[in-house]
């Protein structure tokens, strides 16, 4: 289902990020890379309807992110910032069931779906322990269990791997394997490693301009002949973004 960024303007107070930029995203699995500063954050926090642009519209599906459709919107796509914070007081579940809740489940519902969705990202084990208590990477898996209990069609990551150890990262590969195929993912990051095992769509984002849309076979085709591997993604990267990090 697409996600469209139509015309969209936006900036912080001095800084602007994007000016009348586009985009249409309608993969299953889409990877945004793009160096530090290139806008990354800014467009999920926009597509999630916590940001909204000065102008042009943004749409998944056909629902506008926008007054009186703002909520119906808002069932349908998850946002996971890159800090998820914990609520004081609240386990593990209450906090994934409160997700459920925030978007307008039934309180019962929520709760009972709240344990599948924890059972799908592997933190059964984690339901009772006080949510500030668990580490950055199993915050992010809890980010992922409360959109799974509310069923969004959208999930949109941000830098859901940055800062955590390569165990942590490979189970994080592994979660987002596992979602793709029953719910539509973008996630935002600097890695350019797996690119093709995990996603089906990679747009390259630099200060507030699409570089290149087009399927990981496309963007790895863009480095030199001679590169193979990781490196090769790395190469095409820096065709795109130059020296830009
Ligand atoms: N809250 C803010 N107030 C003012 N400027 C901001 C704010 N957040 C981001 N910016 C600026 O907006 C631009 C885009 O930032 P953004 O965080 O969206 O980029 P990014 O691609 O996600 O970068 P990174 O990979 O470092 O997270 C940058 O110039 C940044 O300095």
């Amino acid at each position: 289902m697409p996600l469209v960024f139509d015309h969209i303007s936006f900036r912080y107070e001095k800084t602007p990020v994007f000016n009348d930029f586009s985009l249409h995203i309608d993969a299953r699995a889409t990877v945004l890379l793009g160096p530090n500063g290139a806008g990354k954050s800014t467009l999920m926090a926009i597509a999630a309807s916590h940001l909204s642009p000065s102008s042009g519209s943004v749409t998944f599906d056909g629902g506008v992110a926008k007054g009186r459709h703002l909520t119906a919107y808002r069932k349908r796509v998850a946002w996971i910032p890159q800090q998820i914070t914990p609520m004081p007081g609240l386990t593990v579940r209450e906090q994934v069931a409160y997700a459920g809740w925030l978007k307008g489940m039934p309180k019962d519902l929520a709760w009972k779906a709240s344990r599948e969705a924890l059972r799908r990202v592997d933190l059964t084990p984690l339901a009772g322990r006080r949510s500030h208590q668990v580490s950055g990477g199993q915050l992010r898996r809890m980010g992922i269990a409360g959109a799974l209990t509310h069923r969004s069609e959208l999930i949109l990551m941000d830098e859901p791997t940055a800062g955590l150890d390569p165990t942590q990262r490979l189970v994080f590969r592994e979660l987002v394997g596992d979602l793709v195929g029953s719910v539509q993912v973008v996630v935002s990051t600097h890695q350019t490693e797996d690119l093709a095992d995990l996603y089906t769509h990679v747009a390259v984002l630099s200060q507030g301009r699409v570089r290149f849309q087009g399927s990981p076979a496309e963007f790895h085709a863009l480095a030199p002949a001679t590169t193979g591997g990781r490196e090769q993604a790395e190469a095409a990267y820096a065709m795109l973004v130059g020296r830009e990090i």
